[in-house]
């Protein structure tokens, strides 16, 4: 007879093999353009505004497993607001971005965090990954420095700030890669709170003599 752990078993939860990571920012910031930037590797200088919403997919290996990153390119105008608020839930990062030469677009991260964690239904939004990217930093006429934006972030979350250009594709993959990393991260440790009742089911048996002794 084989013998019976009388520990109790606890299966491992296993990582997500598909995350959802939404852009969210003012119009014209160049969403669309980083989106097609890390997928496709091409930037359109003459790029429509964006309505309702979009996505493309792009799969990648996260510490030899295969990931894939299910990108939402959001309307960042006004008037498509109610286009695209439906598409945020189960987003598991969201990339708050605005454009280094675009002070507004920079004034209202604060606001799209809100219409996101708003939308998303995000019930611990201190510990949600949120990634902030100051996109085309090619251009010369800044209206928002590094120092400022890495200051909001620290204020509001500790978020990983990225100056990024989907012209010349700087920062790009790697702002993708973070959010991965943050999105699997929060969702290992929301893993850890779920209580666990169960059986370890990856522990080794105890020895014949001290199970039936
Ligand atoms: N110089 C420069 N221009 C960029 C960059 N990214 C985007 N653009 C340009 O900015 C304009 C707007 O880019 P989009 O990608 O359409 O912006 P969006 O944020 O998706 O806009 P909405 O769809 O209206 O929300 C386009 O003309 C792009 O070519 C960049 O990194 N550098």
């Amino acid at each position: 007879v084989s013998p019976v752990s009388s520990q109790p078993v606890h299966v491992e939860p296993a990582r997500k093999s598909l995350l959802k990571v939404i852009l969210l920012g003012d119009g014209g910031v160049g969403k669309s353009s980083i989106m097609n930037r890390y997928v496709t590797n091409k930037f359109d200088a003459h790029l429509f505004h964006t309505i309702g919403v979009e996505f493309l997919n792009k799969t990648l290996e996260v510490d030899g497993n295969q990931v894939t990153l299910q990108i939402w390119d959001t309307a960042g105008q006004e008037r498509f607001r109610s286009l695209r608020t439906p598409f945020y839930r189960g987003s598991d990062c969201c990339l708050l971005t605005f454009s280094v030469d675009d002070n507004q677009s920079f004034l209202n991260l604060s606001n799209w965090k809100k219409e996101f964690i708003y939308y998303a239904d995000v019930k611990e939004p201190e510990n949600f990954p949120f990634v902030v990217l100051g996109n085309k930093v090619d251009v010369t006429e800044r209206q928002v420095s590094t120092e400022e934006a890495r200051l909001w972030c620290q204020e509001n979350g500790e978020y990983p700030y990225f100056e990024t250009s989907a012209k010349d594709a700087t920062n790009v993959a790697v702002a993708f890669e973070e959010a991965v990393h943050r999105a699997l991260a929060a969702d290992d440790k929301a893993d850890h709170l779920i209580p666990t009742d169960t059986v370890k089911l990856h522990r080794k048996p105890r020895s014949a003599t001290a199970c039936c002794s």
